[in-house]
């Protein structure tokens, strides 16, 4: 299998995000959950998206596991690899997006690296380097208030710098405006100077197809979903895809079994998407003092449960608005509470399919990363899209055979997101 363009995504709702993205741009894309063993029989594809569990983890971790995702990738043929990072840049000044977009850099030669987490589908839109969040500067929207990467500078040419050991440089709009070419020019005159990723502007998706032409000349680009469109339309329209496109529908075959829900995300969207569930399901709101005192509260939750889930969706959770995150995090530490936190739903959510859970929706990135890593589960295909960034996925090469997933960016997904998500999986 030769692959055209390879990715390495930060946590694993941002990779079907992005998978997502590829497939409705033309790509036949697989997902796969950390470097798949040899013995894993993928299909034929044009992209594969690697999903690790690096957004939040030390420095250099991030970095080790991106580059053995990027060697694995080149092996394969992937002559672009995109570093999918969140569309609201979301990372600390100590990493991780500056220093595994510059190991990426060195790891294929030392290129300049383009760097763009817009998104306009969802929102998110670059301008003189500052991040939008919908109508608010990102350190003006809810992710202040994120539970692991609270955002506070909207200017990130000066968030980069902060994670970068070189230069950052900004490619403004009117550049992007003026085309491949004049981007172009701007990128040789940063890399004259020493600079060797550049924070690009972008509000509509033309800018992104500029982006994506220019990227696909480089070895390596770091960005969100948006980029993602523009290289796979740039791909495409090179002429290199011979697929004729790619197809979802053989991925949401029924699978039959219980479904349910497993919230951990924090996020004002998942918070508002959890009280409409209420309406309509069963919702089990976790104590999450309770969960880092001990096993108690996992066991009350299985048992709950498993006394409603034969009748229909179940959805347990865990997430709570940020004053009580914060009160959480200010006796037992931000890492420590979250990880603990982690810990349980994944353990909840191994126990619901232990008891014949084949449909599972999972929202947050953090909390989709430890329940997929808890299932074992090694790849995914991707279906049609529930909400953009969300696609349904189908397990692929799973011990508990065939499984329906969606894996919900905390801030993506209307209000009804989870009524709509399970209608798709039968
Ligand atoms: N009540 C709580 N108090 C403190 N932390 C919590 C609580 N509930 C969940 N968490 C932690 O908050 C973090 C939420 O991150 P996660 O990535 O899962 O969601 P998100 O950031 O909204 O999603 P995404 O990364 O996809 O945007 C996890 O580490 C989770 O364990
Ligand atoms: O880019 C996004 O916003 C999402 O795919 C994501 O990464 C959230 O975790």
């Amino acid at each position: 299998m030769a692959i055209l363009l390879g990715s390495i995504a930060d946590d694993y709702t941002g990779a079907s995000d992005l998978a997502n993205t590829l497939t409705k741009n033309g790509l036949r894309t697989v997902q796969t959950v950390g470097i798949p063993d040899p013995s894993l029989a993928l299909p034929d594809v044009d992209a594969v998206v690697v999903s690790l569990k690096i957004r939040s983890v030390p420095a250099s971790d991030a970095v080790a596991a991106a580059a053995s995702a990027e060697r694995w990738l080149r092996q394969r043929g992937a002559g672009h690899v995109l570093y999918k990072i969140c569309s609201t840049f979301d990372s600390t000044d100590a990493g991780n997006i500056g220093p595994v977009t510059e190991a990426l850099s060195d790891a294929a030669g030392g290129g300049i690296v383009l760097v763009t987490p817009a998104f306009p589908e969802t929102g998110r839109t670059v301008y003189l380097g500052h991040l939008f969040v919908g109508g608010q500067p990102l350190n003006e929207s809810p992710l202040k208030d994120h539970p692991l990467n609270p955002m506070h500078d909207a200017n990130l040419v000066r968030v980069l710098t902060r994670q970068s050991r070189n230069a950052v440089g900004l490619i403004d709009l009117t550049t992007i405006a003026a085309g491949p070419g004049a981007v172009k020019m701007r990128l040789d005159a940063f890399r004259t100077a020493g600079v060797t990723a550049v924070i690009a502007d972008a509000i509509f998706e033309r800018d992104l197809e500029t982006l994506g032409e220019v990227a696909l000349e480089t070895p390596v680009s770091t960005g969100a979903s948006g980029l993602g469109l523009g290289l796979a339309r740039a791909l495409v329209r090179s002429g290199r895809i011979s697929s004729g496109g790619a197809t979802t529908a053989d991925a949401i075959r029924p699978v039959g079994g219980l479904s349910a829900i497993v919230a951990g995300s924090c996020s004002k969207a998942t918070l508002h998407q959890l009280d409409i569930a209420e309406r309509s399901m069963p919702v089990l709101r976790l104590e999450p003092e309770r969960l880092l005192a001990g096993p108690d509260e996992i066991a009350a939750a299985i048992s709950w449960a498993g006394d409603r889930i034969s009748a229909g969706p179940v959805v347990v959770a865990a997430s709570a608005s940020p004053e009580t995150v914060s009160r959480l995090q200010s006796i037992y530490g931000r890492e420590a509470s979250g990880h603990a936190i982690e810990t349980a739903t994944s353990i909840i959510t191994a126990e619901l399919v232990e008891r014949g859970v084949r449909r599972l929706v999972v929202a947050g990135g953090e909390t989709s990363g430890a329940a997929v890593d808890r299932l074992a589960i090694p790849a995914f295909l991707i279906g049609p899209e529930i909400a953009p960034g969300v696609p349904v996925l189908r397990t692929v090469g799973n011990a508990q055979g065939d499984m329906l997933l969606a894996l919900k960016s905390g801030n993506f997904g209307g209000e009804d997101f989870f009524t709509a998500a399970l209608a798709m999986m039968h």
